[in-house]
């Protein structure tokens, strides 16, 4: 299975050492403005592949993009320190603009799968454009990384505050990647319990201090990363690989992660994280999680906040 990625800075990059590391995929082809750039990654990655799984990595043009089975677009601006997700939108809108086409061109049959942000709205971008040539294009081959990087945060904070893997911890955060972001916390388990009834058993209970430094610690990760050093990369690339190999390998895994929902939350037509079962044609279910009365509130809040995003860009 090959594997595109169009972006091939600090996230593209990752993505394709992660996957490399993996196993995902029998092939990478990474293709980036900056061709040079693009080609030191790919030699730089290709060398770890004697310690991993041995496949080529090789820098290409959107031409070499012919027959992936998914395309990562990893493409566009980040955030400077203090900015946010949602001030990226209009320059990487721009580029996706550009992009999208060359990628269906080559790889009319790829499942897109966006994490330049803000991902929910760029999610929604390539849709529509997408759609332009495609008008029945499926909303499920556009997929957004969307939240698994976050629900992988939260897993790894409540995991380390318990005491076991985070592999153990089976905790979802739903809504926009980003400030809006909603910590299902009452659907939280560990150990096939609820995650409260888990904590008070190994006497660690999670107490009203605990859950606001776990939220702080999920809400402000990218925040404070990027303050330290400039730009989050691990993290992301080993989401980006967990998503490649559900699709690539038609796992049917759940996952947090971002598509455009016809309604969510009383918003129509608006991309955002739900779980979701992943397959090698993207998105195949949706789930809709049981929520308590506050999160059914923080995740109507999440949906209009991107919706007002999206409407201001003059889609949706
Ligand atoms: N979804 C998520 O959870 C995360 C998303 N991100 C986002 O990923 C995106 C990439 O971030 P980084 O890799 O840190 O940035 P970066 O600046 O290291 O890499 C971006 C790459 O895109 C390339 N590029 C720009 N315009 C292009 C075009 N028109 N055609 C082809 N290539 C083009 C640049 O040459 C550059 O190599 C940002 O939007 C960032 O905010 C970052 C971390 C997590
Ligand atoms: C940059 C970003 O979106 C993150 O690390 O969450």
């Amino acid at each position: 299975m090959k594997i595109g990625i169009v972006g091939a800075g600090f996230v593209g990059s990752a993505a394709a050492y992660a996957m490399v590391m993996r196993g995902v995929g029998t092939e990478i082809v990474l293709v980036d403005r900056n061709h040079d750039l693009a080609v030191a990654q790919a030699e730089d990655i290709l060398h770890a592949t004697p310690f991993a799984y041995p496949m080529p990595v090789n820098a290409g043009d959107y031409g070499d993009l012919a027959g992936s089975c998914v395309v990562v677009l990893s493409a566009g601006a980040n955030q400077r320190p203090g900015e946010t997700r949602l001030e990226l939108l209009e320059r990487n809108a721009a580029v996706f603009g550009e992009i999208i086409p060359r990628v269906l061109s080559s790889a009319p049959d790829a499942v897109l799968l966006i994490a330049t942000n803000p991902v929910d709205v760029m999610t929604q971008v390539s849709l529509e454009i997408a759609r332009r040539t495609t008008p029945d294009f499926p909303a499920g081959r556009v997929v957004g990384s969307g939240t698994i990087l976050d629900t992988a945060r939260f897993r790894a904070l409540l995991g380390r505050h318990l005491g076991i893997s985070p592999k153990s911890v089976h905790a979802h955060v739903l809504g926009e990647h980003g400030d809006s972001e909603v910590l299902h916390w009452s659907g939280a388990d560990a150990g096939a319990m609820p995650v409260s009834d888990f904590a008070e058993q190994v006497g660690r209970p999670v107490t009203d201090a605990v859950r606001a430094a776990i939220d702080e610690g999920v809400r402000g990760a990218a925040g404070r990363i990027i303050k330290g050093k400039g730009a989050t990369w691990y993290g992301i690339g080993g989401g980006l690989a967990r998503i490649v190999q559900a699709i690539s390998d038609d796992e049917r895994a759940v996952v947090t992660c971002s598509i455009v929902n016809p309604s969510v939350a009383g918003v129509e037509n608006v991309a955002l994280s739900l779980p979701r079962v992943l397959g090698a044609t993207g998105v195949l279910e949706t789930l809709q999680p049981t929520l308590s009365p506050q999160e059914t509130a923080d995740l109507a809040r999440s949906a209009g906040i991107l919706k007002e995003a999206v409407t201001k860009l003059g889609i949706g």
